[in-house]
């Protein structure tokens, strides 16, 4: 989401505020000096404003800064992409290490590069002195003391990246470097950007390393510097004047080019569309045991089915899960197959598997084509297959934040089946999305999964996806399976009182069973279907709503407290004589708004009973 511009009321309250003169003092510091010298300059007189010498002293600054800039984005940009990798104790000590140039006096940075590349230093003595006195050493110490400028700007913007994109590239099909190139760089490319202009800049400026390690040739500050001891300080007006100028003209080009759009928009025609080869779907089989943090995960599972639900409370381990299974997460222990070929030992981007995690993950730079297109072997008749499937004909040349929600969903969905996976992993894909958005999505991904789609995984919190789009289900809390088995079989017969708390079932009472028909619930007699548990047990027990009858004979009396007609069903909000709530829902025939007493009806064989088991909690 673009960032809200800041409108003019909060600038107004802002004003009121002591910030802006705070702000104001420091500026007006900043610009006295340049003031001074302007009005110094205009009355200076006019032989001071010849400097020998001069043009060879900026081209010296001007190319070894450069060149500088340069060696430090070739070495830097790869250390601070490292730097952001890695974690503990080892990435604090080497980001103390790579900004010490910064707290050193550049004097003291000099005199320590002496020690290396000075004349009677080894390297130094390698190169026959010409690491000092030459534009070598000056090139040396521009770098000792720009490069962490551009590593520790380069370094924030890798961190900052989100680490899904790179996930998805890799299940794309880009290896290790091609993630650097085509995710990583142009994703950090405002804060390497920053940082090289930083770097630039200061190595241009440099001064006190340059005049220990390289006295010549002179470069700008180090004439300024000769020409202030040897001929005062009106001499210094032109040095300055040309530093000022050259500092500007950079300054003014990098701000130019930031706002220019690293991005391409897709021009050329689009091939025509090639639907995926038929084939039979996969079975997708796993046995894996992982840790995150102090997380366990053991989870083990053989599909039966060809398109998987993994439902479960938030951090129960389902995206763990997924992305053991996409190759993104390495496992203590365990395999993954699909049908007979082993997934384990594969790295991402050879499991021939396409994943969506949560947020869809778009490549901010990309229009949707190239989106689409962006697996190095995605056939383009084929992206052009789902990109018609998935209603995107048209939006080729948006950019990610042109697009609504759910067309950004469909995009990251376009992407993976690109690529012809033969197993699709979703991570809550309509997660965040308005009902009707949602509804069209899931229907929409329900007819690819009849149709062409491979075998699917989808994680999700509601079961409704769960039935719509599962013909198998697995239930995990904890990091342990709960439940799993056929869709129908799971809903009919959750195994336990949380697995039928996640698959939404409202009815969810305790009560104790008086023999193995009867369950009694706050003195109310409940007929169950009979059980193998011995009288006297305490029970969890439930029934669906649509399960629940009304009646005019028999059965319990009840009172309707509110009643509320959601599409096509009446739902009810019961209470029985006994105070116990009961959610009730009526599909036919039309039931009139109604509140009042009434009798309902509990059919014993849709009432699931288990005992109650210290550990049961939903
Ligand atoms: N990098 C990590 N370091 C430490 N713990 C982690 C890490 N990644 C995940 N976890 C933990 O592992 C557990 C499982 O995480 P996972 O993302 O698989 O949960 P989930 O079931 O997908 O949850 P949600 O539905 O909220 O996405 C969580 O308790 C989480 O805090």
């Amino acid at each position: 989401m673009s960032p809200r511009p800041t409108q003019p009321r909060d600038q107004v309250r802002f004003l009121g505020t002591p910030l802006p003169w705070l702000g104001a003092l420091l500026l007006l510091y900043l610009l006295a000096p340049l003031g001074a010298f302007v009005a110094r300059a205009t009355n200076a007189p006019p032989g001071v404003l010849t400097a020998p010498g001069i043009g060879d002293a900026l081209t010296v600054s001007l190319e070894t800064a450069t060149v500088a800039t340069a060696i430090i984005t070739v070495l830097g940009v790869p250390l601070a992409y490292l730097l952001a990798q890695v974690h503990g104790r080892i990435a604090t000590l080497l980001g103390i290490a790579v900004q010490l140039p910064l707290a050193l006096p550049p004097l003291m940075s000099g005199i320590l590069l002496l020690y290396v590349v000075g004349p009677y230093a080894p390297l130094g003595r390698l190169f026959g002195g010409r690491l000092t006195d030459h534009a070598a050493g000056i090139v040396l110490a521009q770098v000792f003391v720009a490069a962490p400028f551009l590593i520790v700007a380069a370094r924030s913007a890798f961190a900052a990246l989100d680490p899904d994109l790179a996930d998805v590239a890799a299940t794309l099909g880009h290896g290790r470097l091609s993630r650097f190139a085509r995710v990583a760089l142009p994703g950090a490319a405002a804060g390497i950007r920053a940082g090289l202009l930083l770097a630039w800049l200061r190595a241009f400026g440099e001064f006190g390393a340059t005049v220990v390690l390289a006295y010549h040739p002179y470069s700008l500050p180090v004439y300024t510097y000769v020409q202030f001891g040897s001929a005062g300080l009106d001499t210094t007006v032109l040095p300055v004047a040309v530093s000022l100028v050259a500092a500007v003209a950079v300054l003014a080009v990098s701000h130019y080019t930031a706002h220019l759009r690293l991005h391409r928009r897709h021009r050329t025609a689009l091939p025509p569309p090639r639907a995926p080869r038929a084939r039979t779907s996969s079975r997708l089989t796993f046995d894996l045991r992982a840790r995150a943090g102090t997380f366990q995960l053991r989870i083990a599972h053989a599909a039966q089915g060809r398109h998987l639900a993994i439902l479960g409370p938030s951090g129960s381990g389902k995206s763990l899960t997924l992305r053991l299974v996409a190759g993104l997460a390495t496992p203590q222990a365990g395999y993954v197959r699909l049908d007979e070929d082993d997934l384990t030992a594969l790295p991402p981007e050879r499991r021939g598997v396409g994943y969506v995690p949560q947020d869809a993950s778009l490549l901010p730079h990309l229009a949707v084509w190239d989106q689409i297109t962006f697996g190095p072997d995605t056939d383009p008749a084929l992206a052009v297959y789902w990109l018609r499937q998935l209603h995107l004909d048209g939006l080729e040349h948006r950019l990610p934040h042109e697009l609504s929600g759910g067309q950004r969903r469909r995009v990251a969905l376009a992407r993976a089946l690109a690529r012809d996976p033969r197993l699709l992993l979703l991570d809550e894909p309509f997660t965040g999305l308005d009902t009707p958005v949602r509804d069209e999505l899931r229907w929409e991904l329900r007819r690819l999964q009849q149709g062409t789609a491979p075998t699917t995984v989808i994680i999700t919190h509601d079961p409704e996806d769960a039935a719509l789009l599962a013909d198998e289900i697995l239930i995990v809390a904890h990091g342990r399976l709960l439940q799993a088995g056929d869709q129908r079989e799971v809903f009919a017969h959750p195994a336990t009182p949380e697995a039928a708390h996640l698959l939404g079932i409202r009815n969810l009472h305790t009560g104790r069973l008086a023999d193995p028909r009867t369950l009694v619930v706050d003195g109310t007699r409940i007929t169950v279907a009979a059980t193998d548990l011995p009288a006297g047990t305490p029970v969890t027990w439930c029934i669906r709503p649509e399960d629940v009858r009304l009646t005019n004979t028999g059965g319990h009396p009840a009172t309707i407290l509110d009643t509320v007609q959601v599409g096509a069903v009446t739902e009810m909000h019961a209470v029985l004589a006994n105070g116990h709530s009961l959610s009730i829902a009526v599909t036919t025939p039309a039931v009139p708004a109604t509140t009042g007493d009434c009798r309902i009806h509990l059919p014993p064989e849709a009432i699931t009973v288990w005992p109650t088991l210290p550990r049961n909690r939903w």
